[in-house]
């Protein structure tokens, strides 16, 4: 059976292509600046190297449509026909309270999603698009979402209220929902694993830290807190993102500088975090080179980046009343052995001892990281979203052929 994940957002569509026999992924890539005539398609074929090609894509139908052809292209192609893809999935950011799992796509779970827009204006209706795109070009595939916000319905209402008046939980859903959660579940799941340790005797944090970057607590298997809320702009300094301020500070600057609620959502979630602080470098790498480069900015973005990071970890100890396995994953927390030395050294009180030689090498891969007498055990995980979509695509679309996993993996028509 052959899966197609797609991560779309308001201007680019990400896709990944598995064979589910083997969980090998058979194509990859994406398009860039939908709904502008530059757009660029770049594909890569397992093994073979990449195509790219700029045109005109003025929407999200016309960008699955080019992902379906360039999969099927006799040159570029690694499929012979549409009829190959046999169920597709996609990431969807928001499902609220409505969803604890991953779901087959039907009018009521559209509906659901769309009425969600106003807690994940950036990301769902990009995904909504991206669910119709694929119904118009491909009828028949059966599709499921996974949500990001699912795997954290677990966390109580001690964790994910908010101390304000009921009416915004009751009428309108203002609560902690949390994020990443597709990540966060599976390095914890991977750690579990390679530790050879049932997950439901272990307490592990673990650290999404990419451009949007969260942190979570999980406990016996379950996310017991995470630090993004109602919206992915809570908890830790990302990006371009605040992460927490004090909320005053919000109709201080509307007043202040005569902000509108747009401007001043823009400026929290895209001038703000390390490209505020270092003077207009929102990336990590850039930071980092600033930074040996005596930039003091720079510098000062990076410590209130770790700093922030260690607090959360610090709290979510004190909410699990220890832990045991420490992970990081995404784009900063998988590549810079900088932030993991500099956050791992202020945890000694812990017990926990990094292994300086394991945690600067380099090469990816799952790897621990902590010294063998550590109290603590730190892993290194890299995230595979796409994979954990793919395989709940798998299993819903293998459940509603009434088949079973062995099955399933065998369909190819
Ligand atoms: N070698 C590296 N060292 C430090 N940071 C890195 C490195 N490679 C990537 N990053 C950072 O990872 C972040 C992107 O992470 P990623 O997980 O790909 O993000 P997203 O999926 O949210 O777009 C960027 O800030 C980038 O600078
Ligand atoms: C939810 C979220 O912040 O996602 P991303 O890190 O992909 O922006
Ligand atoms: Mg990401």
């Amino acid at each position: 059976m052959n899966i197609l994940v797609i991560n779309a957002g308001s201007s680019s569509l990400k896709y990944q292509l598995f064979d589910m026999i083997t969980e090998s992924v058979l194509a990859k890539g994406k398009v860039e600046r939908i709904g502008m005539e530059t757009a660029m398609l770049s594909h890569e074929p397992a093994g073979r190297s990449e195509f790219r090609e700029v045109s005109e894509i003025w929407d999200h139908t016309t960008a699955i449509r080019k992902v379906l052809r360039v999969l099927i292209d006799p040159k570029e192609g690694v499929l012979t026909s549409m009829e190959d893809v046999h169920a597709v999935g996609h990431r969807v950011v928001h499902g609220g309270e409505s969803f604890s799992g991953s779901v087959l796509v039907d009018e009521r779970v559209k509906a659901e999603i769309r009425r969600l827009f106003d807690l994940a204006p950036l990301h769902n209706p990009g995904a909504l698009t991206g669910i119709l795109a694929v119904e118009a070009n491909l009828p028949h595939v059966p599709q499921v979402v996974v949500f990001d916000t699912a795997f954290h319905q677990t966390m109580p209402p001690v964790a994910f209220r908010y101390a304000i008046p009921n009416v915004f939980y009751k009428k309108h859903g203002v609560r902690r929902y949390g994020f990443h959660g597709t990540s966060h579940q599976y390095v914890s799941q991977r750690a579990a694993e390679l530790s050879g340790k049932p997950i439901e005797t272990m307490k592990l944090i673990t650290c999404h830290i990419g451009n949007g970057a969260s942190v979570t607590a999980i406990k016996h298997g379950q996310s017991v807190d995470t630090s993004m809320g109602m919206t992915p702009l809570e908890g830790l300094m990302m990006g371009t993102r605040s992460g927490d301020i004090d909320p005053a500070i919000v109709p201080f600057a509307m007043d202040k500088e005569d902000l509108s609620v747009n401007e001043v959502n823009s400026m929290l979630n895209k001038h703000s975090g390390l490209f505020a602080v270092s003077g207009g470098l929102g990336d990590m790498r850039e930071v980092l080179e600033a930074m040996k480069e005596g930039d003091r900015n720079a510098r000062l973005a990076f410590d209130m980046y770790e700093y922030r990071l260690r607090k959360y970890i610090g709290a979510y100890a004190a909410a699990m009343n220890g832990f045991d396995t420490l992970i990081f994953t995404a784009g900063v927390g998988e590549n810079s052995a900088l932030l993991r030395e500099v956050i791992c050294s202020q945890l000694s009180y812990l017990g926990l001892t990094l292994d300086t030689e394991a945690n600067e090498r380099k090469g990816g891969g799952d790897r621990k990281i902590s010294s063998p007498d550590s109290k603590v055990d730190v892993w290194v995980i890299p995230t595979n979203e796409e994979l954990v979509i793919a395989r709940d695509t798998f299993r819903e679309a293998a459940r509603i052929r009434g088949l079973s996993d062995e099955e399933a993996g065998a369909v190819t028509c």
